[in-house]
């Protein structure tokens, strides 16, 4: 299968519990939550995402005929060192498109392999790192992985249900929109209420990286 990606880059891994660490982002084009066209926004299922996931006209992105070709670019952003390697498969909505023919390769490059999600699909069992940040109005079938990562404050959204799910760590990230800094204030208010929950906050865009 090819792929199509909007932007492939190196930077740190801005959220959650790999916060801070070196990582290379495979940004996926295409969600089944959104169109990511503004004018469809309103009435998508996840109406308040932060990130341009159309097309593959990004840095880095394109269309990549195979699972090698695309890892060989995740590992010539890299570099050369094998140690650590970490890759982070993101979007858009990356199980559209991840298959077992990508994932050999990730692994082969000496790649972790680390997914963002919004759960809606399985998640391949081949990869190492599992966060799914569920979306109200969607119905979640990935219920266990490692991180849970939850955007707050979020109507519809059930934090009860959450904790009924098989995950490690349960993350709460206030939603970036122009209400940020009461936004922020209640997921802090969330992690003060409920301590199986952490704070997680988007540090990339607090300190200027991608
Ligand atoms: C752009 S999504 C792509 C991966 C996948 N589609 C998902 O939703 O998890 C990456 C992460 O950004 C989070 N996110 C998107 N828009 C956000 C916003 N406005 N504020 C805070 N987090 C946001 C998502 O919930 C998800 O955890
Ligand atoms: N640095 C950085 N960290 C991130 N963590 C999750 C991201 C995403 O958009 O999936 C993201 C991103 O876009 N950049
Ligand atoms: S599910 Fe993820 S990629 Fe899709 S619109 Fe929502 S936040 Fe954006
Ligand atoms: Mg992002």
């Amino acid at each position: 299968m090819s792929y199509a990606v909007k932007e492939l880059f190196l930077t740190l891994q801005g959220e959650g519990v790999h916060a801070g660490r070196r990582a290379v982002f495979v940004r996926f084009a295409g969600c089944n939550l959104w169109s990511g066209l503004e004018r469809d926004r309103a009435r998508a299922v996840c109406k308040f995402c932060d990130t341009d996931f159309v097309g593959i006209d990004g840095p880095g992105g394109g269309r990549f005929a195979d699972g090698a070709v695309l890892a060989d670019a995740a590992a010539s952003a890299w570099g050369p060192d094998r140690d650590r390697r970490f890759a982070v498969l993101t979007g858009g909505e990356p199980m559209l498109q991840i298959d077992d023919a990508l994932v050999d390769a990730l692994h082969d490059r000496g790649f972790e392999i680390a997914i963002e999600t919004n759960g809606t699909l399985p998640v391949h069992p081949g990869i190492d790192w599992v966060c799914v940040s569920p979306k109200a109005g969607s119905h979640v079938v990935q219920r266990s992985g490692d991180e849970l990562k939850l955007v707050w404050p979020q109507a519809g959204s059930d934090p009860d249900e959450c904790e009924r799910w098989d995950f490690a760590h349960r993350l709460v990230q206030p939603l970036d929109d122009p209400d940020y800094e009461h936004n922020r204030a209640a997921a802090i208010a969330f992690a003060m209420e409920r301590p199986r929950w952490r704070l997680s906050l988007q540090t990339h865009k607090l300190l200027g990286l991608r």
